[in-house]
């Protein structure tokens, strides 16, 4: 009688595992299933992210991003998956307003998608509506420090934690969201020195995944296509590890010659009468 052998995905739990045997959590951003596919077999967790709006959309920052269009990404990523947690941004606005709408909204990722988790911005403000969601089965993932959203009120895209008291505060967000029930947070933009003090801190239950943040954290995430050398413009803490652009538009420029040479299509790309 041969063993059935059941594989399944990662799932929020595990990511707390992780933490405690101190393996590094890996993650990447993908809103396509193709994409999602080639990143499935090397992370743990991979973030439908509402950078989408910015990243596929050309949108100037993710406000305008709706639930319907995180849905429609999750599930292509759902497709391209097997093995990695799927977690669903929340977008802004649908989930701020009440823990009510918070738990309905996210309650529509989690059986409209089948994924794993959200995630949502925000530190203490929303421990409430982290311990809501947990305890109702909706794996909750926190996000401080640059927390895009909240672009207008930061006045810009800023790095956090220089100012004084900055520390504490960010601190007391950390902690708040990981004793609401939150597996995980991702710290974003958040200076060295402060960074790392959050990150070490023994009283945070939850993984810790840096962005433009220390290397101390249990696990990092970058978003995809500025790893790879596909966005024009990113942030200061993205490595390049690829050149896709220059190899796309090296491709697009062989292909507009040869059909202006009438090189392409060639007879292997064309249908021979039988
Ligand atoms: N493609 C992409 N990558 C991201 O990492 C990303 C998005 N989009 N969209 C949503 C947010 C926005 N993010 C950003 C955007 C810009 C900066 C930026 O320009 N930061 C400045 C420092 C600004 C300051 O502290 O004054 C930098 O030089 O890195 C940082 C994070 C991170 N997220
Ligand atoms: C950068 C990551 C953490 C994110 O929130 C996103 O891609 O939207
Ligand atoms: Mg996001």
């Amino acid at each position: 009688m041969s063993q059935v052998v059941h594989t399944r995905r990662l799932q929020a739990v595990d990511l707390i595992k992780r933490k405690a045997e101190g393996r590094k959590i890996i993650s990447l951003t993908a809103y396509h299933a193709h994409t999602a596919g080639i990143v499935d077999a090397y992370c743990d967790f991979v973030l439908v992210g509402d950078s989408l709006g910015m990243v596929m959309h050309g949108m100037e920052s993710t406000l305008p991003v709706t639930l319907e269009m995180m849905i429609l990404q999750a599930q292509a990523v759902m497709r391209g998956t097997s093995r990695a947690l799927v977690v669903v941004d929340m977008p802004f606005g649908s989930y701020e307003a009440s823990r009510e709408q918070a738990f309905l909204n996210a309650a529509r990722v989690l059986k409209e998608t089948g994924a794993g988790a959200v995630k949502l911005e925000g530190g203490a403000r929303f421990a409430e509506t982290v311990a809501f969601l947990t305890e109702r089965g909706v794996p909750v993932m926190g996000h401080i420090g640059l927390t895009p959203q909240s672009v207008n009120t930061m006045g810009g895209f800023k790095v956090q934690g220089h100012g004084a008291g900055d520390e504490d505060r960010l601190r007391a967000d950390a902690r708040a969201i990981s004793d609401a029930g939150a597996f995980a947070i991702v710290m974003e933009g958040i200076v060295e020195p402060v960074a790392r003090a959050i990150a070490t801190d023994p009283a945070i239950r939850a993984a810790t995944i840096g962005i433009g943040a220390t290397a101390a954290c249990d696990g990092q995430i970058l978003v995809l296509e500025d790893m790879l050398g596909l966005s024009d413009r990113v942030p200061k803490f993205v490595k390049s590890y690829g050149s896709l652009r220059a190899h796309i538009e090296e491709a697009v420029r062989a292909y507009a010659e040869e059909v202006q040479a009438g090189r392409f299509p060639a007879d292997g790309h064309t249908y021979p009468p039988r």
